[in-house]
This record gives C-alpha cells, sequence and structure tokens, in this order.
C-alpha cells in the first residue's frame, strides 16, 4: 500500500511558502554510514545498483537514518554511460575511470543512445519499489549534466582543471558541439525515464562547469543547457541545477528554465539574492563544518537558516556532498536543528 506522502519540500520547490524549512543532504545515500559501509564490503556500487531491493534499501537508509525530506536515487552521474558505448568503473578512492577516454570526433560520432527499458531496467526498478511502496518523502532522480559527463569521458577520470576537456572544446567546436548533442539526448531521455517510474524532481549536477568562465558558458553549454532544461520542464516536476564554485554562473543559471539554483558553500544567499538570483535557492552550509564542534554547526547553520528565511525561498543543503569522516549523528541532528528552528510561527 502506498504510504502517505509528505511533499513540504516540492512545495518549496515550487517556491511556496512552507511551515518548515524542507533539508536533504547531497551525497546522502552512502558514505558516512555503517550499514552501507557493511553493504560495500561485498558489493561495489555498480553491483548494488544493479539489485533493486538492495539499491532501495540503500536510499531509504538517510530518510530512515536522518529524517530528511526528500530521498535521492543511490546511482552514480556515470550511471548511464555504459550505454552509450563508455566503460567506466568506480574505483575505491578515486572515482569514475573511464578506460576508453573520448578524444576525436570519431569517437564522438561512435556513441551510442540509451534505451532505459533496455539499458537501465535495474534503475527504473528501484525507482518504481521506492516510490509506489516505501517513501514517504519524495525521491529525487538525476543525471549528470553535459560539461561533468564530458569531463569524465573525456578526462578518463577525475581532474583539477579539466585541460583536455577544455582543449577539445577550444580547438574543436563541432567535436564539442556534436558531444554535447548526444549527451542532450541520452540525458532527456533518462530523466524522462526517472520520472516516469516516479522521481518526483530532478536535479542536474553539473558539479565541474564553474571552470568555464561566463562568456565561454554562453557559448559552449548554455545552448545545450536551454534546450535540455526546457524539454525536462515540460515533465512538470521541479528541476534543480547544481555546480561547485560556479557564483560567476549564476546570473547564466537564473536564465535557465529551471526552478531551483543549488548553492555551493562559497556563496551566501544574500550574496546570490544581491546578484539578482530569483529562483529557489537551495544550500549551503561547508561540509566540512560537520567535522567540527556542534556549536560552530549550529551557530553556521542558524546564520544560513536566517538568511533563508530573510531572503524567502529556501530550501536546506550542504554547499557539496557528506563526505565519508561526517558521522550519521551529526546528520540526524543538523535535520533536526533544521527542522525546529524553521518552524513557522
Ligand atoms: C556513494 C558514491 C556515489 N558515487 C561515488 C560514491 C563513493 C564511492 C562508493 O561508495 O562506491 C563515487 C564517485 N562518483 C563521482 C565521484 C567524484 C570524483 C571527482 O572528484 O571527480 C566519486 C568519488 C562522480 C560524481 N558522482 C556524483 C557527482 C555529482 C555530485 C558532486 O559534485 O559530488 C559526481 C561529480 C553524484 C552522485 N554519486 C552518488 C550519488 C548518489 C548518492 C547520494 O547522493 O546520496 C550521487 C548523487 C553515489
Amino acid at each position: 500500500m502506498t504510504k502517505k506522502m509528505n511533499d513540504t519540500i516540492l512545495q518549496a520547490y515550487r517556491g511556496k511558502e512552507t511551515s518548515y524549512t524542507p533539508a536533504w543532504f547531497m551525497r546522502q545515500a552512502g558514505r558516512s554510514q555503517p550499514e552501507y559501509r557493511e553493504i560495500k564490503k561485498k558489493y561495489s556500487l555498480f553491483e548494488i545498483t544493479h539489485q533493486p531491493e538492495l539499491s532501495a534499501y540503500v536510499t531509504r537508509l538517510p530518510v530512515e537514518n536522518y529524517n530528511v525530506d526528500a530521498a535521492i536515487l543511490y546511482k552514480d552521474i556515470m550511471t548511464p554511460l555504459p550505454a552509450m558505448g563508455i566503460d567506466v568503473e568506480i574505483k575505491a578512492g578515486i572515482g569514475p575511470v573511464v578506460d576508453n577516454p573520448i578524444r576525436s570526433f570519431q569517437d564522438v560520432e561512435a556513441l551510442g543512445t540509451i534505451n532505459p527499458n533496455a539499458d537501465i531496467p535495474y534503475i527504473l526498478d528501484t525507482i518504481r519499489i521506492l516510490t509506489e511502496e516505501q517513501l514517504e518523502v519524495p525521491l529525487i532522480g538525476f543525471s549528470g549534466a553535459p560539461f561533468t559527463l564530458a569531463s569524465y569521458m573525456i578526462e578518463g577520470g577525475p581532474s583539477k582543471n579539466y585541460h583536455e576537456t577544455k582543449k577539445l572544446m577550444y580547438r574543436e567546436p563541432e567535436t564539442w558541439f556534436l558531444l554535447m548533442d548526444k549527451l542532450a539526448d541520452m540525458i532527456i531521455t533518462y530523466v524522462e525515464a526517472q520520472v516516469e517510474a516516479g522521481a518526483r524532481a530532478i536535479q542536474l549536477f553539473d558539479s565541474w562547469v564553474g571552470s568555464l568562465n561566463a562568456p565561454d558558458y554562453r557559448v559552449f553549454i548554455k545552448p545545450v543547457m536551454t534546450r535540455i532544461c526546457s524539454e525536462l520542464r515540460k515533465l512538470d516536476v521541479p528541476l534543480i541545477i547544481f555546480g561547485v564554485g560556479a557564483r560567476h554562473l549564476l546570473l547564466e543559471w537564473n536564465d535557465l528554465p529551471v526552478d531551483v539554483i543549488g548553492l555551493d558553500w562559497r556563496t551566501s544567499i544574500t550574496e546570490a539574492r544581491n546578484m539578482g538570483v530569483t529562483k529557489v535557492l537551495q544550500g549551503n552550509l561547508d561540509p566540512v563544518m560537520l567535522l567540527t564542534e556542534w556549536e560552530n554547526i549550529e551557530k553556521r547553520t542558524k546564520n544560513i537558516l536566517d538568511e533563508g528565511k530573510e531572503q524567502g525561498k529556501h530550501v536546506f543543503n550542504l554547499g557539496h556532498g557528506v563526505t565519508p569522516e561526517i558521522k550519521p549523528e551529526t546528520l540526524k541532528k543538523l535535520t533536526n536543528l533544521v527542522h525546529e528552528y524553521s518552524k513557522r510561527s
């Protein structure tokens, strides 16, 4: 039987006044949880995601343990890429590693398309299990955005400065735009399938796009993001965009047909509003703060909530993902603080 849904976060994503500020934490699934670590002794990330019941359990854990207002589907931004012909592995302590990085027009031409029912049925099954039977809060689906996905496909793994990616973009715009188009087609199909299966909001992770300046963003990325977001808007679920170190791109994002902008910890809610950002804002406690004394955490969190209240349209999150050292008790206490402190009288 379907459980009663607390959809406060969806209201907040729509810019509506809610009785408290909802919260979830990027990378809340896995990582710091002992239950997850036990599972990881036996299975890799991809092995877990291929088992819908197990994957649903990992997705549910933070909702049950931390009392957050949304679940985020346990999978990685690299999950859809094997369908396009990219061999990817998640290596412990490194992240995604691609054995056959793409570097030429021919490589891009050879990329395949995604057929969600055939290529990632296990992801859609996980979504159905969660949304039809188990969750009492909305499930957030997600995809990597083209620049961030391209960076792993071209570099072959995590990178500090994205030299290969930017080199290809500047030197071979034709190759670049073909890649952007193919990724856009994949992302649209992939996200549509997640929403059809039951995801109630979508976050596009453009984690590394802040490495581009605004004029280059306008030429090389904004057109493809406009196409993707315009298509996804038709699905009528809130659309969130997030990236790290992207303060100089906030007004570009504000132009996109998205509902919510995720802030990292570098730019405060007030600064973003003063710059002219009008969308709902999500963020933005520095995750490292969660490794310090509770007094600090409490003070910073209250500051963020005060700003959110003053500026309006705010959903609480971290400024980037939960790190493995962060204690589950701290995250639980944090959600409780956010909920209690933000209660509207
Ligand atoms: C738990 C986990 C994931 N990916 C990786 C891990 C850690 C390793 C493991 O436990 O196997 C490797 C894994 N996957 C990736 C990395 C980053 C590598 C790098 O620094 O470039 C790592 C360590 C790539 C990745 N993966 C993701 C992003 C975008 C968000 C961000 O900026 O952090 C990126 C850039 C998204 C992601 N990745 C994951 C989720 C679902 C869980 C959740 O959020 O609760 C999500 C949303 C799952």
